[in-house]
């Protein structure tokens, strides 16, 4: 047994989680974590500029309301990837809806800025980070494109450059997820591991219970990764943050866990949304997940979800006397742009 198949697992023992050392996880997960993970570390973007060959390389950005970071990723993309070696041909930011200087400031930096409605005009309005990947993904030419957020800290160029790794040098490999080490930064102090708490709440259990091949996958949420055109062409985007569980359950279905790969990319440091929002963020997730399992028939039509998602917030104006909490309640209800290619070829015909 490898040691990348070692994992921790509680057992429930009178009551009791007790740790072991020395289960397994299936050898499918097994093998293909063993055969399918890399480190950023093993490529130079010299090494890759060269692999590169005469194939395009698009990085894009979607950012809403990330003028406090969105600068700095940006040109150290453009110096490091574009600049020093030409390896990246195209940053692309895509302006989802921002009210303050992400656009301009991205500008200044040297990427493209797309607005995310100028993108998807004439078709039907979608909200979120979804469809403003999908709107990257329609602005973008290159023949590998590769997805970074716009809220990370310290970023280095190792992020883009060990997404593109494997695809550049492995002709099998259609996709590759990043993942890393995530702090949570609270006011007071940093707790190591204890980001990613969607990630571990929602998005793993429900991966393990009903997508079990997917596993393997130490981020399956990252908003990191990189992919071949003719494959993200070929996958419908959801709208919102249904997206990324949606993608990576849609690529296995269409091309196989063995043409995705993941990279280890050391830490990650972003920018950390309350506790309410990820809540949102999780019903989204939930409801993304559900439609994967009734097109796998884990679930049926007669008995879809209800996508309200209602929660309570302490005091304010509209208390209610009764609660002294108000209630917010949200649609984590979410849609999906079709595939890109699907609608090219309407176009086209
Ligand atoms: O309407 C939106 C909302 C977000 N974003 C951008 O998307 C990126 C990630 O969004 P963020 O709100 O920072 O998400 P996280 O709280 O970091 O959520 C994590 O989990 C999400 C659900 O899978 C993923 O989409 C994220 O990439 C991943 O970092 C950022 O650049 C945002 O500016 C948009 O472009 N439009
Ligand atoms: O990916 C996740 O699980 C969410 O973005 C939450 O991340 P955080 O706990 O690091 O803020």
């Amino acid at each position: 047994m490898g040691k990348a198949a070692r994992v921790d697992k509680i057992a429930k023992l009178g009551g009791k989680p007790m740790w072991h050392s020395h289960a397994t996880v299936s050898p499918v997960v097994e093998a293909w974590t063993t055969y399918r993970t890399g480190h950023a570390g093993r490529w130079t973007a010299e090494e890759l500029t060269t692999a590169k060959g005469r194939g395009t390389v698009s990085v894009v950005i979607p950012a809403r309301n990330e003028e406090a970071t969105i600068g700095a990723i940006v040109s150290t993309i453009r110096r490091d990837l574009v600049e020093r070696v030409p390896l990246v041909d195209e940053i692309v930011v895509v302006d989802s809806r921002s009210s303050d200087a992400t656009a301009l400031i991205a500008r200044q930096a040297g990427a493209r800025v797309v607005g995310q409605d100028r993108m998807t005009r004439g078709l039907p309005r979608m909200e979120g980070k979804g469809d403003a990947l999908w709107a990257g993904l329609a602005a973008s030419t290159g023949d590998v494109v590769a997805f970074v957020d716009g809220d990370l800290h310290e970023f280095s160029s190792h992020f883009v450059t060990g997404l593109l790794g494997p695809l550049l040098t492995d002709q099998s490999v259609e996709y590759v997820k990043g993942f890393y080490h995530r702090p949570l930064a609270g006011p007071a102090a940093v707790e190591t591991d204890g980001g990613g708490r969607v990630t571990e709440l929602a998005a793993r259990p429900l991966i393990n219970l009903f997508f079990p091949e997917l596993a393997g996958f130490v981020q399956p949420l990252a908003g990191e990764y990189a992919g071949r055109r003719r494959t993200l062409e070929s996958i419908p985007f959801v709208s919102g943050y249904g997206v990324e569980i949606g993608m990576l359950i849609d690529l296995v279905d269409l091309v196989g866990l063995d043409a995705l790969a993941q990279v280890d990319l050391g830490e990650r440091k972003h920018r950390h949304q309350g506790t309410e929002a990820l809540g949102r963020m999780a019903a989204q997730i939930m409801v993304t997940a559900w439609s994967r399992m009734h097109r796998r028939g884990l679930a049926t039509e007669a008995m879809p979800p209800s996508t309200l998602l209602t929660q309570f917030r302490r005091g304010g104006q509209e208390a209610l006397p009764n609660l002294e909490r108000q209630i917010a309640v949200t649609d984590a209800g979410v849609t999906e742009r079709p595939p890109l290619a699907s609608l090219k070829r309407a176009v086209a015909a």
